[in-house]
């Protein structure tokens, strides 16, 4: 029973790890994240200047996370597609094209928000 326990704690402390090993590797090689992070630090800095309330943080952080989190899976589901067919293929070209209709979606929802959040204040 005890080693039990300490096997699941230590599987649970390798699985953060490589989490944590995903989560460097995004954001250190994958340029469309470099980008996607960039604008969220941008967005980020309008909302201190313009004193955006608590719950305004709390949807643009969401809003953030949505679009990063679809970035990542995206990302993910680009390197399964070149590892599986590296040449051109209409089927990994439809995978493709959906993966990132997914970014999109998440994408429109972060303009919905953000528009809601900015526009009443910077016009
Ligand atoms: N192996 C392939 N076969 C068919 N079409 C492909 C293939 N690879 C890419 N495509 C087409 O090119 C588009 C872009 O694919 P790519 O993997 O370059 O994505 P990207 O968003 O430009 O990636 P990156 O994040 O590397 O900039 C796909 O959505 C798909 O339409």
């Amino acid at each position: 029973m005890k080693h039990q326990q300490t096997s699941f704690i230590s599987g649970r402390i390798k699985s953060v790890t490589y989490a944590v090993k995903g989560f460097y590797l995004l954001i250190t090689t994958e340029h469309s994240i470099m980008v996607q992070l960039t604008i969220s630090a941008l967005m980020c800095i309008l909302g201190f200047y313009l004193k955006i309330s608590a719950v305004e943080w709390m949807f643009q952080i969401l809003a953030i996370g949505l679009v990063l989190t679809a970035e990542s899976l995206n990302t993910a589901i680009e390197a399964i597609c070149d590892y599986i067919q590296p040449n051109f293929d209409k089927k990994i070209g439809f995978i493709k094209d959906i993966a990132a209709g997914a970014v999109t979606f998440a994408a429109l929802t972060a303009v919905v928000i953000g528009a809601i959040i900015y526009l009443p204040k910077l016009i």
